[in-house]
């Protein structure tokens, strides 16, 4: 079920296969940092997340300054990782 939480060696065996994503420290959630060629490309890359995420009803949490956006994703009501986080990461990867 997408909304369970995974365990450690799931994660890690999805994580390998996910290029630039990594688990947080001190925090059940993966993270990467995204870098553009400038800012119109990096709020291109947001909206059409953005998309994905109202679709899916799944959120993730980011800062953008210019052409960088940091990415966080964990599932709030699962206080971990789920499947909905590592497949939005796949999702994200496949559009750079
Ligand atoms: C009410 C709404 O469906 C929930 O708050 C959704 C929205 N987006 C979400 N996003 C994330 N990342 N985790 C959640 O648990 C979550 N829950």
């Amino acid at each position: 079920m997408a909304d369970n939480k995974l365990a450690a060696e799931k994660i890690d065996e999805a994580l390998a296969a996910l290029d630039g994503w990594a688990r947080m420290e001190g925090r059940e959630a993966i993270h990467k940092s995204f870098r553009f060629r400038d800012f119109n490309a990096a709020f291109g890359f947001m909206a059409k997340v953005a998309l994905y995420a109202e679709k899916h009803d799944h959120h993730p949490e980011w800062f953008n300054v210019y052409n960088r956006v940091d990415v966080t994703l964990a599932t709030h009501s699962a206080h971990g990782i789920t499947m909905r986080d590592i497949e939005m990461a796949q999702f994200m990867n496949a559009l750079i």
